[in-house]
């Protein structure tokens, strides 16, 4: 054995001792838990407060299991040696032995003495003399790698590169294939990033950087470094982290929980709107149109439209005479109402109140005049008595709530789309073509909004704010719930009495007694909407009035103005991460200048950072979709690749007719290895899909807006000049789709190549 290789030996038996010593520790934790998980389950009855802190005791508990559970793979994974001689061990989370002197085990990987393992650099070595990265696999330790940040004894090859932080780590971790759920990277976050996640900046923090530069990835570990930074604030307030598509939602859906943190709410802008699934789709115009501000006052003056007049008197019977509901009285009611500047439906009792004051002067006048000179006979008190007989007469409520409707949003929006009329006096000065953007024929509404659109969300809560809706909504839905509850509830105990043996009728089975003794439907009900409904991110999910404590928007460059207007809205306290890409846009209502976006909210008080390492794509990919950022913004610097891997993209042209077979045939080659998808303008998608019919495992097909923020070992790009063509940002569409493979990229063309592609080397099918 050489003496590197005993070394190497000794420094993997030295970090197992330690693993073993760890994870003893994490057994004896996990343990202690479980048990007191199981006493408080044990225990029954007492009073609610008795009942209530045990439901909270047993949600610690669970938590804490859930975290020990998370950490259990590659629990250490690295190791500081500082030039005074202390050593800092570092993982997924924080051990202290439970020796008498609570040594600490391991740090996490969030505390503020884990950072230089994060920071330095040999240009700033942070006091660290040697970083160590220990690779370990089912609870052994499988490699170690040291890095040097300052020569000492080492050997100059072992001193750590330029800016790149655990690079064996990080190459391994780069090269590794996709699987289609995107993974944590507390191994090997570095320093640009690391400076991100752990900001101190209360306010607006705005990351711009291209793709693959991890956005993403510092997003999701940001929100993990706050929640443990801030526990105390964001685990009562949460953290909402607002994705562009279920598709993408489900992708990075594993890092927070894989990180021991499970109370993030993760949303698309489509599901922002409780009770909303908004799951229907429309063309690229119509969103835009909906996404601009001036959406704002055509709203507004739709539901000022519903504050109608009567065209002509109205009689309704009152007391064996009639009264009549006018213009005149409902045009005074009305302005009260108005100048009452509460929301419409807030502003109803006003306008009752206003109208009956007017309709009862108004009979008293009738009936009460001296028929001599026309004083009132009748006295304030008697007019008072007509008022209140006229409040509570339903015919004249039902009459004056015709001009002063309570309304709803999702009706209200529903019924505006389906009204071309309505639309045309919400909008003055717009052209046919953009109200054309916002009429439908109305689908069948579904109750959950699928038959919505995402940019129909930011209507609708928009419309709930003018309406002044919220509150109640939330209040409708919690009610709902408790009585779904209750009925379940009820059903159990029905089902357990069911079971009884018929001849035992009169004397009932022990065991039911028990049951109803002990938990009567009512408070089984209780127990589960305690246990079930407590996380944070579930009740903020259900309210569109939860104020979060922070907001982390990704992809934030497609988000419209009326989206911002959406999202602002969550976050009073405007302590935000946003993270964007002005360069990959591709919403037509999205945005191409953080200013614009933020200036209404916060004017000039937000930080802009950036990230400039490409750490997806190769050298070889990017050198053509760096030409295609020259087109979409030629002073954007495009980011640097971390690597080359030597396989140069290819273009194979082919027939229209045959465009989708042969993509799917490059995408399917057997040599290939990992996760291969193919990229389609929107107008191919069903022609490859329709091509998938004769292959067994055929690949994922993606048209560009749905491959956003993914990535695969594989892309297949189908014919980039249509991508182009598509769309006003039809060139940072065909960026996002150039940008998504971590190996190789393969382009099919039956047009033209454009000219940013041109040179593209040529292959033909036959060749593989
Ligand atoms: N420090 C790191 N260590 C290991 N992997 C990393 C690191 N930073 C980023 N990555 C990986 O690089 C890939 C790209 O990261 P991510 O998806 O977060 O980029 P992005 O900037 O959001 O890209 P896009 O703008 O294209 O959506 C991911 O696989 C991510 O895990």
């Amino acid at each position: 054995m050489s003496s590197t290789e005993t070394q190497v030996d000794s420094r993997i038996t030295e970090e197992q001792d330690h693993l073993d010593l760890v994870y003893a520790r994490l057994d004896r934790m996990r343990a202690n838990t479980q048990r007191r998980l199981s006493t408080t389950l044990r225990e029954a009855g007492g009073t609610p407060q008795a009942r209530s802190e045990r439901e909270s005791y047993e949600r610690m508990y669970t938590d804490d299991l859930a975290k020990f559970d998370a950490a259990e793979h590659n629990l250490y994974f690295g190791r500081l040696d500082l030039d005074d001689g202390e050593i800092r061990r570092i993982g997924r989370i924080g051990v202290l032995d439970d020796d008498a002197t609570d040594t600490t085990l391991l740090l996490d990987w969030r505390a503020p003495l884990s950072r230089p393992f994060y920071l330095a650099t040999p240009a700033a070595p942070e006091e660290v003399d040697r970083r160590r990265h220990v690779r370990t696999r089912s609870r052994r330790v499988r490699a170690v790698n040291d890095e040097y940040l300052t020569l000492g004894d080492a050997s100059p090859d072992d001193v750590g590169h330029g800016d790149v932080v655990n690079e064996n780590a990080l190459v391994a971790a780069l090269n590794a294939a996709r699987t289609g759920e995107m993974t944590d990277i507390v191994e090997t976050i570095q320093r640009e990033q690391d400076l991100i996640i752990r900001s101190p900046h209360r306010g607006v923090t705005v990351i711009q950087g291209g793709p693959g530069t991890g956005k993403t990835a510092v997003a999701l570990h940001r929100a993990a470094y706050l929640l443990y930074t801030h526990r105390d604030i964001l685990s009562r307030s949460g953290i909402l982290i607002i994705g562009p598509n279920d598709d993408f939602l489900t992708y990075i859906g594993q890092v927070l929980p894989s990180l021991g943190e499970s109370g993030v709410l993760l949303s698309t802008v489509g599901d922002m709107y409780p009770g909303v699934h908004a799951a229907a789709t429309e063309t690229r115009h119509a969103a835009a149109v909906k996404g601009d501000l001036r959406m704002v006052d055509l709203l507004k003056r739709a539901v000022r439209a519903r504050q109608s007049l009567p065209s002509k008197p109205v009689p309704v019977d009152f007391d064996t005479y009639q009264v009549m509901i006018d213009s005149d009285l409902i045009k005074a009611a009305r302005a009260k109402a108005r100048s009452s500047r509460r929301a419409h439906n807030l502003a109803q009792p006003v306008f009752i109140r206003a109208a009956l004051d007017g309709l009862a002067q108004a009979h008293a006048r009738t009936i009460g005049s001296s028929l001599l000179d026309g004083t009132q006979l009748l006295s304030g008190a008697d007019i008072a008595d007509i008022r209140t007989e006229m409040s509570q007469d339903g015919e004249i409520r039902r009459a004056l709530l015709m001009y002063w409707p309570t309304l709803g949003p999702q009706e209200m929006l529903r019924e505006l789309y389906a009204d071309p009329t309505a639309i045309r006096k919400a909008s003055p000065g717009w052209s046919d073509t953009d109200r054309a953007g916002l009429q439908r024929d109305s689908p069948a509404p579904q109750r959950d909004g699928s038959d919505l659109t995402p940019a129909d969300v930011p209507l609708l809560d928009e419309l709930a704010e003018l309406i002044g809706y919220g509150t109640d909504d939330a209040e409708r839905t919690e009610r709902e719930r408790w009585r779904r509850q209750l009925a379940d509830a009820q059903d159990a105990l029905d089902i357990l009495t069911g079971s009884a043996p018929q001849d035992l009728e009169d004397e009932l089975d022990p065991e039911i007694l028990m049951a109803y003794d002990l938990i009567d439907a009512e408070q089984l009900a209780a127990r589960q909407t305690e246990t079930q409904r407590l996380t944070t991110a579930e009740r903020a999910h259900g309210d569109r009035n939860w104020a979060f404590g922070h907001v982390i928007v990704d992809e934030a460059q497609e988000l419209s103005a009326m989206a911002w207007r959406m999202v602002m809205r969550r976050i009073p306290n405007r302590w935000m991460t946003i993270i964007g890409d002005t360069a990959q846009t591709g919403d037509l209502a999205g945005t191409r200048s953080w200013g614009d976006v933020l200036t209404p909210y916060v004017a000039d008080r937000w930080h802009l950072r950036e990230l400039t390492v490409n750490y997806r794509t190769p050298a070889e990919i990017m050198t053509y979709a760096t030409r295609v950022l020259a087109q979409i913004s030629p002073t954007q610097s495009p980011p640097t690749s971390l690597r080359s891997n030597g396989i140069e993209p290819v273009a194979i042209r082919t027939d229209a007719a045959k465009r989708g077979q042969i993509a799917l045939r490059a995408a399917t080659r057997p040599e290939l290895s990992g996760l291969s998808a193919v990229i389609v303008p929107d107008d191919l998608y069903d022609d490859v899909v329709a091509a998938t019919e004769d292959i067994d495992s055929p690949p994922r097909i993606l048209t560009v807006g749905a491959c956003k923020g993914l990535e695969f070992d594989n892309t297949v790009v189908v014919e980039p000049s249509a991508i182009i063509a598509d769309s006003p940002l039809g060139y940072s569409d065909l960026y996002v789709a150039l940008t998504r493979a971590t190996q190789r990229l393969t382009v099919i063309h039956a047009d033209d190549l454009p000219d940013e592609l041109a040179d593209m080397t040529n292959a033909a099918p036959d060749t593989w």
